[in-house]
């Protein structure tokens, strides 16, 4: 079982690279590249995603979840947005049903 500090552990280690040599940073050379390239990635990991789910192929679902949620730390990090900040929204909407929550909006 993976240990769930790892997402504030690679939000860090996120943070540390930003501003790191390109050459010898992934974060840092799409950091480089700027939010354009950020969003491309998660556009395409997104994709990823949807295709290795239609397979149904565990291992793929796993790396390429894996490589969506990485992509998406990189873009929260670009704009200052803390993991604490989205896990905070998802415990706020916890308990509360999506269909209850959608009804409240209309
Ligand atoms: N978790 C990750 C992680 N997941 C995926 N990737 C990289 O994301 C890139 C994009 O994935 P793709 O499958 O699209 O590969 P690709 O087609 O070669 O990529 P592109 O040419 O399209 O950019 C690959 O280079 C992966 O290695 C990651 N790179 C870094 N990390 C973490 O970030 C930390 C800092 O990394 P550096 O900035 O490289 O030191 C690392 O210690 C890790 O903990």
């Amino acid at each position: 079982m993976a240990d769930k500090d790892i997402l504030a552990r690679l939000e860090a280690a996120i943070a540390a690279r930003r501003a790191a040599d390109p050459s010898s940073s992934y974060v840092a050379s799409l950091n480089a590249k700027g939010l354009d390239a950020i969003l491309r990635k998660i556009g395409e990991e997104a994709t990823e995603t949807v295709i290795a789910s239609k397979t149904g192929e565990r291992e793929a679902i796993v790396h390429e979840t894996a490589d969506l949620w990485f992509h998406c730390l990189v873009m929260l990090s670009w704009h200052g947005v803390s993991v604490a900040d989205v896990l905070g929204e998802l415990e706020r909407r916890e308990g509360r049903s999506g269909i209850d929550e959608k009804a409240s909006r209309k």
